[in-house]
């Protein structure tokens, strides 16, 4: 399903392959054309090639060194994931932050973040399994939680709106599997994960924060939502969307054309705020319906 996904949007041509990446200014275990001793001193996960060979550009077969690499990433983003809750955890201790806007935050940033830290790994083909772990490991944090096997207050306080373990089991339950699946599935070679989770995370989080803020008029079939949460949905999560598929495109592991990606990208960030803006949270979470809508849409609608 993956090579569909990312073959049908992103052709590779013979030409495109052999194109040095961008990301090598910033990854150099990422350039395809380093010979072998640059390559082993940049990062260990580099295949052993003969000097000056060329590689394919995505996707290169794990090795021992690679794989000493990627778990080394993944301590480094899963350490980053735990300090970011300690901040926020840190920050409603000393009354800085009020419970609520910290969660939202968490909610923002954990799930950008890690979006931001997936170049960190390496172009071998089990990468994004590595990079799947992080939220995996999230994902049985709170399950032990939510399930009062463990009491982790940290987590605890920086995750749920008044402490309520077994929230943790729904909201951001749903957030963290999200994440696993798009790794999984759309990893870095496709718009359609990158764009999702923007919108599940950046958009979705905004809503909340904006809305409870300067939401005094409601939308009409839904009294629990505002025209505010609602737009400012609509824009940032469009932002964000682009940000990050910038991010992508500048570290050369999607290429796209701006005139035809910047609509279709508009696009799904409305219905995802249309979605989001349905009186259906209590059947379906919005971590889960928001995400889900992005990807259908980014399906069909980046498919040429
Ligand atoms: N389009 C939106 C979305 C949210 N909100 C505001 O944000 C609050 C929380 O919305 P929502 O996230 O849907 O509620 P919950 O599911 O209860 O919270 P959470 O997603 O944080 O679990 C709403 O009550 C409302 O004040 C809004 O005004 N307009
Ligand atoms: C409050 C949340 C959802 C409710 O709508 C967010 C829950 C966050 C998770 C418990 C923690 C997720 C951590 C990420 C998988 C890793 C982030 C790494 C990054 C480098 C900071």
């Amino acid at each position: 399903m993956t090579t569909l996904l990312s073959s049908r949007l992103l052709p590779f041509s013979p030409e495109r392959r052999r194109t040095p990446s961008p990301s090598t200014t910033f990854f150099p275990w990422n350039n395809p054309t380093t010979n072998y001793t640059v390559r082993f001193l940049c990062s260990p996960a580099a295949p052993r090639v003969r000097l000056g060979q060329r590689l394919p550009r995505f996707v290169v077969p794990a090795t021992a060194e690679d794989l000493l690499y990627n778990a080394g990433a993944t301590v480094g983003v899963l350490g980053g994931g735990y300090a970011l809750m300690r901040v926020f955890d840190d920050l409603t201790r000393r009354k800085i932050l009020r419970q609520g806007l910290s969660r939202k935050l968490v909610h923002i940033l954990s799930g950008l973040l890690f979006l931001v830290s997936w170049p960190i790994f390496s172009n071998s083909n089990k990468a994004r399994y590595f990079a799947a772990f992080v939220p995996l490991v999230n994902c049985l944090r709170l399950l032990v939680n939510g399930l009062s096997l463990a009491s982790d207050e940290g987590l605890i306080k920086s995750v749920t709106r008044e402490g309520d373990p077994q929230e943790l089991l729904r909201g951001p339950l749903y957030y963290v599997t999200i994440l696993m699946l798009c790794a999984l599935v759309f990893w870095r070679e496709s718009p359609i994960g990158v764009v999702s989770l923007a919108m599940m995370c950046g958009g979705d989080g905004i809503a909340d924060i904006i809305g409870r803020r300067y939401g005094s008029m409601k939308i009409p079939y839904n009294p629990k939502k505002s025209f505010a949460g609602s737009i400012s949905m609509l824009v940032f999560g469009f932002l964000v969307s682009i940000g990050m598929l910038y991010y992508y495109s500048i570290l050369g592991h999607v290429q796209l054309d701006w005139g035809n990606t910047v609509p279709r990208v508009a696009f799904v960030s409305l219905v995802a705020t249309l979605v989001e803006s349905l009186p259906i949270t209590e059947v379906v979470d919005d971590n889960i319906s928001v995400p889900l809508a992005s990807m259908a849409v980014a399906f069909f609608t980046f498919h040429d």
